[in-house]
């Protein structure tokens, strides 16, 4: 679990985040949703330990990220799995040296043991037949399934994963948005979502985060949000005509 406690980041003058408090428990999806400069790459940064807010605390599973000694800091980072915007393959190594490179560089592992594990996640993600391919030689979708191959390679506590459907059709968003949830689920693993994908928070929102201008505007589940009547929420989620139509059926439905 993390909890987040009234953080403050800013930027010189500019003050992004404005004191936002929340928690994203174990086994579930957390996304955090916002307009563009709302302050979400920021706040995950902070989670990540790239930015260290001026104010207020993180902490993951009850201890305090900023009273942490270097060598705690150290071995958090390894509980943590990335699933970068875009995949962030290494283009000149294969599926399985990109699957294999945080067990190089962060355990003392044995070939076979490091084949075992490379096996085992590639399998996990559906992956079987692609391990002596480049990542120029597969398609975003796979691109996708071993940039999560990598994030859980190492076991991790937390999952981090910012725009993970960016560049894929809808249908292959929809699989993916599974896998994440599965894994999730499967491993007990707390997963930080940064999206703008609204099939995403329909789908998999076990909890949303709602930020504007620096400052938690709301937070819920996928159900709730379809009930809300918080402007500033259906206003931002329900942008279109269309959207707006099906909600208010889903409501009169209901009713
Ligand atoms: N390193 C930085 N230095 C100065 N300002 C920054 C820095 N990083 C982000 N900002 C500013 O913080 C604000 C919030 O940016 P952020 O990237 O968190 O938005 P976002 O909600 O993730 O947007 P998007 O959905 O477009 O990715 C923006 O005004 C941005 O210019």
């Amino acid at each position: 679990m993390i909890e987040v406690n009234d953080i403050h980041k800013s930027f010189g003058d500019t003050h992004i985040l404005k004191g936002v408090t929340t928690s994203f428990s174990k086994g579930k999806t957390n996304l955090i949703i916002g307009q563009s400069g709302s302050g979400k790459t920021v706040f995950l940064k902070c989670l990540l330990g790239l930015f260290t807010p001026e104010q207020g605390s993180i902490s993951y599973d009850g201890k305090i990220y900023s009273e942490m000694t270097d060598e705690e800091k150290r071995n958090l980072r390894q509980e943590i799995g990335m699933v970068f915007q875009g995949s962030a393959l290494f283009d000149s190594m294969t599926v399985e040296g990109n699957v294999k490179f945080p067990l190089e560089m962060f355990t003392k592992q044995s070939q076979s043991e490091m084949q075992d594990r490379a096996d085992f996640v590639l399998k996990r993600v559906n992956l079987v037949d692609a391990h002596h391919k480049y990542p120029s030689e597969i398609s975003g979708g796979m691109q996708k399934r071993v940039a999560i191959a990598r994030a859980i390679v190492m076991n991790p506590k937390y999952l981090f994963c910012d725009e993970p459907n960016s560049g894929l059709d809808p249908k292959t968003a929809i699989v993916i948005d599974n896998l994440i949830q599965e894994i999730t689920e499967e491993y007990d693993i707390t997963t930080v979502i940064n999206t703008h994908d609204m099939n995403s928070v329909m789908e998999i929102g076990k909890k949303i985060l709602f930020l504007k201008d620096g400052l938690k505007a709301w937070e819920g589940t996928n159900k709730e949000i379809f009930k809300t009547e918080n402007e500033t929420v259906t206003d931002f989620v329900y942008s279109s005509d269309l959207f707006k139509k099906v909600r208010q059926m889903y409501i009169e439905e209901r009713n």
